[in-house]
Protein backbone atom coordinates (compact mmCIF):
# COMPACT_ATOMS: atom_id res chain seq x y z
CA UNK A 1 0.00 0.00 0.00
CA UNK A 2 2.95 2.38 0.56
CA UNK A 3 3.48 2.47 -3.20
CA UNK A 4 0.02 4.01 -3.77
CA UNK A 5 0.51 7.30 -5.58
CA UNK A 6 -1.60 9.22 -3.05
CA UNK A 7 -0.71 12.88 -3.02
CA UNK A 8 -4.11 14.22 -2.14
CA UNK A 9 -6.94 13.73 0.29
CA UNK A 10 -10.64 13.64 -0.46
CA UNK A 11 -11.08 16.62 1.87
CA UNK A 12 -9.60 18.69 -0.98
CA UNK A 13 -12.78 17.97 -2.94
CA UNK A 14 -16.18 19.48 -2.32
CA UNK A 15 -18.99 17.05 -3.14
CA UNK A 16 -21.63 18.62 -5.39
CA UNK A 17 -24.05 15.74 -5.97
CA UNK A 18 -24.35 11.99 -6.16
CA UNK A 19 -24.38 10.92 -9.82
CA UNK A 20 -24.26 7.18 -9.81
CA UNK A 21 -24.20 4.14 -7.67
CA UNK A 22 -22.90 0.84 -8.96
CA UNK A 23 -22.07 -2.41 -7.27
CA UNK A 24 -18.50 -1.41 -6.71
CA UNK A 25 -18.87 2.19 -5.58
CA UNK A 26 -20.82 5.39 -5.28
CA UNK A 27 -19.93 8.12 -7.78
CA UNK A 28 -20.12 11.83 -6.91
CA UNK A 29 -19.77 14.98 -8.91
CA UNK A 30 -17.24 17.08 -6.98
CA UNK A 31 -15.07 20.17 -7.23
CA UNK A 32 -11.34 20.35 -6.60
CA UNK A 33 -11.08 23.04 -3.90
CA UNK A 34 -7.66 24.19 -5.15
CA UNK A 35 -8.19 24.37 -8.90
CA UNK A 36 -12.00 24.65 -9.08
CA UNK A 37 -12.05 21.78 -11.60
CA UNK A 38 -15.17 19.59 -11.62
CA UNK A 39 -14.38 15.87 -11.32
CA UNK A 40 -16.12 12.55 -10.71
CA UNK A 41 -15.21 10.86 -7.41
CA UNK A 42 -15.81 7.12 -7.19
CA UNK A 43 -15.79 5.80 -3.65
CA UNK A 44 -14.43 2.29 -3.52
CA UNK A 45 -16.75 -0.01 -1.61
CA UNK A 46 -14.74 -1.60 1.18
CA UNK A 47 -17.47 -3.01 3.43
CA UNK A 48 -17.31 -6.48 1.93
CA UNK A 49 -13.53 -6.67 1.99
CA UNK A 50 -11.41 -8.01 4.82
CA UNK A 51 -8.01 -7.58 3.24
CA UNK A 52 -7.77 -4.24 1.52
CA UNK A 53 -8.92 -2.89 -1.82
CA UNK A 54 -11.42 -5.13 -3.68
CA UNK A 55 -10.16 -7.08 -6.67
CA UNK A 56 -12.47 -5.18 -9.02
CA UNK A 57 -11.03 -1.82 -7.94
CA UNK A 58 -7.47 -3.16 -8.18
CA UNK A 59 -8.24 -4.19 -11.75
CA UNK A 60 -9.84 -0.87 -12.56
CA UNK A 61 -6.89 1.14 -11.20
CA UNK A 62 -4.35 -1.12 -12.85
CA UNK A 63 -5.95 -0.96 -16.28
CA UNK A 64 -6.73 2.74 -16.14
CA UNK A 65 -3.22 3.65 -15.05
CA UNK A 66 -1.94 1.84 -18.12
CA UNK A 67 -4.38 3.42 -20.57
CA UNK A 68 -4.32 6.89 -22.03
CA UNK A 69 -6.72 7.36 -24.87
CA UNK A 70 -9.16 10.18 -25.69
CA UNK A 71 -12.06 7.69 -25.61
CA UNK A 72 -11.18 6.08 -22.27
CA UNK A 73 -12.08 7.97 -19.11
CA UNK A 74 -9.02 9.53 -17.49
CA UNK A 75 -8.19 8.42 -13.96
CA UNK A 76 -6.57 11.50 -12.52
CA UNK A 77 -5.71 10.36 -9.02
CA UNK A 78 -6.33 7.86 -6.27
CA UNK A 79 -6.98 9.70 -3.00
CA UNK A 80 -7.65 8.70 0.58
CA UNK A 81 -10.67 9.56 2.70
CA UNK A 82 -10.84 10.43 6.39
CA UNK A 83 -10.74 6.78 7.46
CA UNK A 84 -7.49 4.98 6.72
CA UNK A 85 -9.22 2.35 4.59
CA UNK A 86 -11.35 4.67 2.49
CA UNK A 87 -10.23 5.17 -1.09
CA UNK A 88 -11.62 7.36 -3.86
CA UNK A 89 -10.80 7.32 -7.56
CA UNK A 90 -10.77 10.80 -9.11
CA UNK A 91 -11.87 10.86 -12.76
CA UNK A 92 -12.38 13.57 -15.33
CA UNK A 93 -16.07 14.50 -15.17
CA UNK A 94 -18.35 13.67 -18.12
CA UNK A 95 -21.81 15.21 -18.33
CA UNK A 96 -23.71 12.09 -19.41
CA UNK A 97 -23.72 8.36 -19.48
CA UNK A 98 -25.30 7.06 -22.66
CA UNK A 99 -27.61 4.67 -20.80
CA UNK A 100 -29.43 7.45 -19.01
CA UNK A 101 -29.13 9.86 -21.92
CA UNK A 102 -30.76 7.47 -24.40
CA UNK A 103 -33.49 6.66 -21.88
CA UNK A 104 -34.19 10.38 -21.41
CA UNK A 105 -34.04 11.38 -25.11
CA UNK A 106 -37.41 11.54 -26.88
CA UNK A 107 -35.78 10.76 -30.26
CA UNK A 108 -32.90 8.50 -31.28
CA UNK A 109 -29.53 9.96 -32.22
CA UNK A 110 -29.36 10.95 -35.91
CA UNK A 111 -27.50 8.60 -38.32
CA UNK A 112 -24.43 10.88 -38.37
CA UNK A 113 -24.43 11.06 -34.56
CA UNK A 114 -24.64 7.27 -34.24
CA UNK A 115 -21.74 7.01 -36.68
CA UNK A 116 -19.69 9.45 -34.64
CA UNK A 117 -20.38 7.53 -31.40
CA UNK A 118 -19.59 4.18 -33.04
CA UNK A 119 -16.29 5.48 -34.43
CA UNK A 120 -15.20 6.65 -31.00
CA UNK A 121 -16.32 3.44 -29.31
CA UNK A 122 -14.48 1.30 -31.86
CA UNK A 123 -11.32 3.42 -31.55
CA UNK A 124 -11.32 2.83 -27.79
CA UNK A 125 -12.05 -0.91 -28.09
CA UNK A 126 -9.38 -1.29 -30.77
CA UNK A 127 -6.93 0.45 -28.43
CA UNK A 128 -7.82 -1.89 -25.55
CA UNK A 129 -7.68 -5.05 -27.64
CA UNK A 130 -4.41 -4.12 -29.28
CA UNK A 131 -3.00 -3.77 -25.77
CA UNK A 132 -4.35 -7.18 -24.73
CA UNK A 133 -7.12 -5.79 -22.55
CA UNK A 134 -10.73 -7.04 -22.64
CA UNK A 135 -13.31 -4.76 -21.06
CA UNK A 136 -15.84 -7.56 -20.38
CA UNK A 137 -18.43 -4.95 -19.34
CA UNK A 138 -19.27 -2.85 -22.38
CA UNK A 139 -22.81 -1.49 -22.15
CA UNK A 140 -24.54 1.83 -22.71
CA UNK A 141 -24.34 3.00 -19.05
CA UNK A 142 -20.55 2.47 -19.15
CA UNK A 143 -20.16 4.89 -22.06
CA UNK A 144 -19.82 8.47 -20.93
CA UNK A 145 -20.36 11.50 -23.15
CA UNK A 146 -18.88 14.94 -22.62
CA UNK A 147 -20.60 18.12 -23.68
CA UNK A 148 -17.99 18.33 -26.44
CA UNK A 149 -19.37 15.13 -27.99
CA UNK A 150 -16.53 12.89 -26.81
CA UNK A 151 -17.42 9.33 -25.87
CA UNK A 152 -15.38 7.70 -23.10
CA UNK A 153 -15.52 4.13 -21.83
CA UNK A 154 -15.66 3.96 -18.01
CA UNK A 155 -15.85 1.12 -15.48
CA UNK A 156 -12.96 -1.28 -15.83
CA UNK A 157 -13.87 -3.37 -12.77
CA UNK A 158 -14.15 -6.52 -14.89
CA UNK A 159 -11.37 -5.74 -17.36
CA UNK A 160 -8.46 -8.12 -17.64
CA UNK A 161 -5.41 -8.84 -19.70
CA UNK A 162 -5.73 -11.74 -22.10
CA UNK A 163 -3.29 -14.02 -23.86
CA UNK A 164 -2.67 -15.20 -27.41
CA UNK A 165 -3.44 -18.77 -26.37
CA UNK A 166 -6.72 -20.25 -25.17
CA UNK A 167 -7.25 -19.80 -21.48
CA UNK A 168 -10.26 -20.36 -19.25
CA UNK A 169 -11.80 -17.19 -17.81
CA UNK A 170 -14.71 -16.66 -15.46
CA UNK A 171 -18.13 -16.91 -17.13
CA UNK A 172 -19.60 -14.32 -14.74
CA UNK A 173 -18.88 -11.35 -16.97
CA UNK A 174 -20.79 -8.82 -19.04
CA UNK A 175 -24.25 -7.61 -18.07
CA UNK A 176 -26.94 -10.00 -19.35
CA UNK A 177 -28.27 -7.82 -22.20
CA UNK A 178 -24.82 -7.42 -23.76
CA UNK A 179 -23.47 -10.92 -23.10
CA UNK A 180 -22.16 -12.94 -26.06
CA UNK A 181 -23.77 -16.29 -27.02
CA UNK A 182 -20.56 -18.27 -26.42
CA UNK A 183 -20.67 -17.26 -22.73
CA UNK A 184 -24.28 -18.47 -22.42
CA UNK A 185 -23.21 -21.70 -24.10
CA UNK A 186 -20.51 -22.29 -21.50
CA UNK A 187 -17.35 -21.54 -23.47
CA UNK A 188 -14.87 -20.47 -20.80
CA UNK A 189 -12.03 -19.95 -23.30
CA UNK A 190 -13.76 -16.93 -24.73
CA UNK A 191 -11.79 -14.17 -26.42
CA UNK A 192 -11.96 -10.40 -26.82
CA UNK A 193 -14.71 -11.12 -29.40
CA UNK A 194 -17.12 -10.99 -26.42
CA UNK A 195 -16.53 -7.22 -26.35
CA UNK A 196 -17.41 -7.05 -30.06
CA UNK A 197 -20.76 -8.74 -29.43
CA UNK A 198 -21.44 -6.08 -26.79
CA UNK A 199 -20.44 -3.40 -29.33
CA UNK A 200 -23.02 -4.93 -31.71
CA UNK A 201 -25.70 -4.73 -28.98
CA UNK A 202 -24.77 -1.10 -28.32
CA UNK A 203 -24.95 -0.31 -32.04
CA UNK A 204 -28.40 -1.93 -32.31
CA UNK A 205 -29.55 0.01 -29.24
CA UNK A 206 -28.34 3.33 -30.66
CA UNK A 207 -30.11 2.61 -33.96
CA UNK A 208 -33.45 1.53 -32.55
CA UNK A 209 -33.43 3.62 -29.35
CA UNK A 210 -34.30 0.56 -27.26
CA UNK A 211 -32.12 -2.17 -25.76
CA UNK A 212 -31.57 -4.85 -28.41
CA UNK A 213 -31.92 -7.98 -26.27
CA UNK A 214 -33.56 -6.97 -22.96
CA UNK A 215 -33.96 -10.53 -21.65
CA UNK A 216 -34.61 -11.34 -17.99
CA UNK A 217 -33.05 -14.78 -18.03
CA UNK A 218 -30.31 -16.51 -19.98
CA UNK A 219 -32.89 -18.53 -21.90
CA UNK A 220 -34.89 -15.43 -22.79
CA UNK A 221 -31.67 -13.81 -24.00
CA UNK A 222 -30.97 -16.71 -26.35
CA UNK A 223 -34.56 -16.70 -27.59
CA UNK A 224 -34.36 -13.00 -28.40
CA UNK A 225 -31.09 -13.50 -30.28
CA UNK A 226 -32.57 -16.35 -32.30
CA UNK A 227 -35.69 -14.32 -33.08
CA UNK A 228 -33.56 -11.58 -34.67
CA UNK A 229 -30.61 -13.50 -36.08
CA UNK A 230 -31.92 -17.02 -36.73
CA UNK A 231 -30.87 -20.23 -35.00
CA UNK A 232 -27.19 -21.00 -34.57
CA UNK A 233 -25.98 -24.23 -36.15
CA UNK A 234 -22.86 -26.25 -36.75
CA UNK A 235 -22.92 -24.96 -40.36
CA UNK A 236 -22.54 -21.28 -39.45
CA UNK A 237 -20.65 -21.85 -36.19
CA UNK A 238 -18.29 -24.81 -36.44
CA UNK A 239 -17.83 -26.30 -32.97
CA UNK A 240 -21.21 -24.99 -31.77
CA UNK A 241 -22.63 -28.48 -31.10
CA UNK A 242 -19.69 -29.31 -28.81
CA UNK A 243 -20.09 -26.26 -26.58
CA UNK A 244 -20.83 -27.33 -22.98
CA UNK A 245 -24.47 -26.15 -22.86
CA UNK A 246 -25.37 -26.68 -26.54
CA UNK A 247 -26.99 -30.04 -25.81
CA UNK A 248 -29.01 -28.92 -22.81
CA UNK A 249 -30.38 -25.69 -24.31
CA UNK A 250 -33.33 -25.99 -26.67
CA UNK A 251 -33.09 -23.36 -29.37
CA UNK A 252 -36.27 -22.36 -31.19
CA UNK A 253 -36.05 -23.19 -34.87
CA UNK A 254 -35.86 -19.95 -36.80
CA UNK A 255 -34.02 -20.06 -40.13
CA UNK A 256 -34.11 -16.35 -41.03
CA UNK A 257 -32.16 -13.24 -40.23
CA UNK A 258 -34.63 -10.40 -39.53
CA UNK A 259 -32.19 -7.50 -39.16
CA UNK A 260 -33.49 -5.89 -42.37
CA UNK A 261 -37.12 -6.23 -41.23
CA UNK A 262 -36.49 -5.01 -37.68
CA UNK A 263 -34.24 -2.07 -38.65
CA UNK A 264 -36.29 -0.54 -41.50
CA UNK A 265 -34.56 2.83 -41.22
CA UNK A 266 -30.99 1.53 -41.09
CA UNK A 267 -28.75 1.97 -44.13
CA UNK A 268 -27.29 -0.97 -46.05
CA UNK A 269 -23.91 -0.35 -44.43
CA UNK A 270 -25.40 -0.13 -40.93
CA UNK A 271 -27.23 -3.45 -41.35
CA UNK A 272 -24.12 -5.12 -42.72
CA UNK A 273 -21.98 -3.86 -39.83
CA UNK A 274 -24.62 -4.89 -37.28
CA UNK A 275 -24.76 -8.42 -38.72
CA UNK A 276 -20.98 -8.73 -38.74
CA UNK A 277 -20.76 -7.67 -35.10
CA UNK A 278 -23.64 -9.93 -34.08
CA UNK A 279 -22.07 -12.98 -35.71
CA UNK A 280 -22.61 -16.10 -33.58
CA UNK A 281 -19.20 -17.64 -34.25
CA UNK A 282 -16.72 -15.54 -32.25
CA UNK A 283 -13.93 -16.52 -34.66
CA UNK A 284 -15.84 -14.88 -37.54
CA UNK A 285 -17.11 -11.89 -35.58
CA UNK A 286 -15.65 -8.58 -36.79
CA UNK A 287 -12.70 -7.21 -34.81
CA UNK A 288 -12.68 -3.56 -33.74
CA UNK A 289 -9.90 -2.84 -36.25
CA UNK A 290 -11.88 -4.39 -39.12
CA UNK A 291 -15.09 -2.63 -38.02
CA UNK A 292 -13.33 0.73 -38.25
CA UNK A 293 -12.63 -0.03 -41.92
CA UNK A 294 -16.24 -1.08 -42.65
CA UNK A 295 -18.01 0.66 -45.56
CA UNK A 296 -20.66 1.97 -43.11
CA UNK A 297 -18.22 4.71 -42.13
CA UNK A 298 -17.72 5.76 -45.80
CA UNK A 299 -21.46 5.92 -46.55
CA UNK A 300 -23.48 9.14 -46.50
CA UNK A 301 -24.04 10.90 -44.17
CA UNK A 302 -20.50 11.30 -42.84
CA UNK A 303 -20.00 10.98 -39.08
CA UNK A 304 -20.77 14.17 -37.22
CA UNK A 305 -17.70 15.82 -35.71
CA UNK A 306 -17.75 15.49 -31.90
CA UNK A 307 -17.48 19.29 -31.58
CA UNK A 308 -20.74 19.63 -33.59
CA UNK A 309 -22.65 17.30 -31.27
CA UNK A 310 -25.72 18.88 -29.70
CA UNK A 311 -25.59 19.44 -25.95
CA UNK A 312 -28.21 17.85 -23.71
CA UNK A 313 -29.27 18.63 -20.15
CA UNK A 314 -27.27 16.32 -17.91
CA UNK A 315 -29.19 13.15 -17.20
CA UNK A 316 -27.11 12.91 -13.99
CA UNK A 317 -29.09 15.83 -12.63
CA UNK A 318 -32.57 14.61 -13.56
CA UNK A 319 -34.52 11.99 -11.63
CA UNK A 320 -34.20 8.40 -12.76
CA UNK A 321 -36.86 7.46 -15.23
CA UNK A 322 -38.73 4.23 -14.83
CA UNK A 323 -37.02 2.65 -17.80
CA UNK A 324 -33.60 3.48 -16.45
CA UNK A 325 -34.59 2.25 -13.01
CA UNK A 326 -35.53 -1.13 -14.46
CA UNK A 327 -32.24 -1.36 -16.31
CA UNK A 328 -30.32 -0.42 -13.16
CA UNK A 329 -32.16 -2.96 -11.02
CA UNK A 330 -31.51 -5.78 -13.44
CA UNK A 331 -27.87 -4.88 -13.72
CA UNK A 332 -27.57 -4.64 -9.97
CA UNK A 333 -28.82 -8.23 -9.52
CA UNK A 334 -26.38 -9.46 -12.13
CA UNK A 335 -23.50 -7.53 -10.62
CA UNK A 336 -24.11 -8.78 -7.09
CA UNK A 337 -23.83 -12.33 -8.42
CA UNK A 338 -20.64 -11.44 -10.25
CA UNK A 339 -19.19 -9.67 -7.24
CA UNK A 340 -19.68 -12.77 -5.12
CA UNK A 341 -17.87 -14.82 -7.73
CA UNK A 342 -15.07 -12.26 -8.10
CA UNK A 343 -14.58 -11.90 -4.36
CA UNK A 344 -13.64 -15.55 -4.17
CA UNK A 345 -10.49 -14.89 -6.17
CA UNK A 346 -7.54 -14.11 -3.94
CA UNK A 347 -5.20 -11.25 -4.59
CA UNK A 348 -2.40 -13.79 -5.23
CA UNK A 349 -4.51 -15.48 -7.93
CA UNK A 350 -5.07 -12.14 -9.54
CA UNK A 351 -1.35 -11.45 -9.65
CA UNK A 352 -0.61 -14.75 -11.33
CA UNK A 353 -3.55 -14.39 -13.70
CA UNK A 354 -2.66 -11.02 -14.95
CA UNK A 355 1.16 -11.23 -14.78
CA UNK A 356 1.26 -7.56 -15.11
CA UNK A 357 3.83 -5.53 -13.16
CA UNK A 358 3.13 -3.60 -10.02
CA UNK A 359 -0.47 -3.09 -8.96
CA UNK A 360 -0.01 0.66 -8.91
CA UNK A 361 2.58 0.93 -11.69
CA UNK A 362 4.47 4.13 -12.30
CA UNK A 363 3.02 6.68 -14.69
CA UNK A 364 5.82 5.80 -17.11
CA UNK A 365 4.11 2.46 -17.75
CA UNK A 366 1.12 4.01 -19.52
CA UNK A 367 0.07 2.69 -22.88
CA UNK A 368 -0.64 5.34 -25.47
CA UNK A 369 -2.50 5.28 -28.73
CA UNK A 370 0.65 5.15 -30.84
CA UNK A 371 2.34 2.29 -28.98
CA UNK A 372 0.34 -0.57 -30.44
CA UNK A 373 1.77 -3.95 -29.49
CA UNK A 374 2.39 -6.58 -32.11
CA UNK A 375 -0.17 -9.34 -31.74
CA UNK A 376 0.82 -12.91 -32.32
CA UNK A 377 -2.85 -14.06 -32.30
CA UNK A 378 -3.39 -12.91 -35.88
CA UNK A 379 -0.06 -14.06 -37.29
N1 LIG B 1 -16.16 10.11 -14.90
C1 LIG B 1 -17.48 10.14 -14.76
N2 LIG B 1 -18.18 11.25 -15.05
C2 LIG B 1 -19.51 11.28 -14.90
N3 LIG B 1 -20.26 10.25 -14.47
C3 LIG B 1 -19.62 9.11 -14.16
C4 LIG B 1 -18.21 8.99 -14.27
N4 LIG B 1 -17.86 7.74 -13.89
C5 LIG B 1 -19.01 7.11 -13.58
N5 LIG B 1 -20.07 7.93 -13.72
C6 LIG B 1 -21.49 7.60 -13.45
O1 LIG B 1 -21.58 6.65 -12.42
C7 LIG B 1 -22.18 5.42 -12.93
C8 LIG B 1 -21.52 4.23 -12.25
O2 LIG B 1 -20.12 4.26 -12.54
P1 LIG B 1 -19.29 2.92 -12.71
O3 LIG B 1 -19.93 2.11 -13.79
O4 LIG B 1 -17.85 3.28 -12.91
O5 LIG B 1 -19.52 2.27 -11.28
P2 LIG B 1 -19.63 0.75 -10.89
O6 LIG B 1 -19.84 0.68 -9.43
O7 LIG B 1 -18.44 0.03 -11.43
O8 LIG B 1 -20.94 0.36 -11.69
P3 LIG B 1 -21.47 -1.06 -12.17
O9 LIG B 1 -22.44 -1.53 -11.13
O10 LIG B 1 -22.16 -0.73 -13.49
O11 LIG B 1 -20.31 -1.96 -12.37
C9 LIG B 1 -21.98 5.49 -14.45
O12 LIG B 1 -22.96 4.73 -15.15
C10 LIG B 1 -22.13 6.97 -14.70
O13 LIG B 1 -23.50 7.35 -14.71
Amino acid sequence: MTSLPVRDSVSNYEKISRIGEGTYGVVYKARDRTTGEVVALKKVRMERERDGIPVTSMREIRVLQQCRHPNIVHLKKVVTGSKPDSIFLVFEYCTHDLGRLVDAMPRPFSPSEVKCLMLQLLEAVDFLHSHWIMSRDLKLPNLLLTNGGQLKICDFGLARYFHAFDEAYTPKVVTLWYRAPEIFLGQDTYTEAIDMWAVGCIFGELLQHEPLFPGRTEMEMLERMVRLLGSPSEAIWPGFAKLPHAGSLKFPSQPYNYVERDFPHASVGAMSLLNKLLTYDPAKRLSARAALRHSYFQEQPPPKQPADFPTFPSAHDTGLRQKHQRRAEMEQQEDVARHKQGAKRSRAQLEVEERFGEAFGAQGGQLRGSAVLKRTRNM
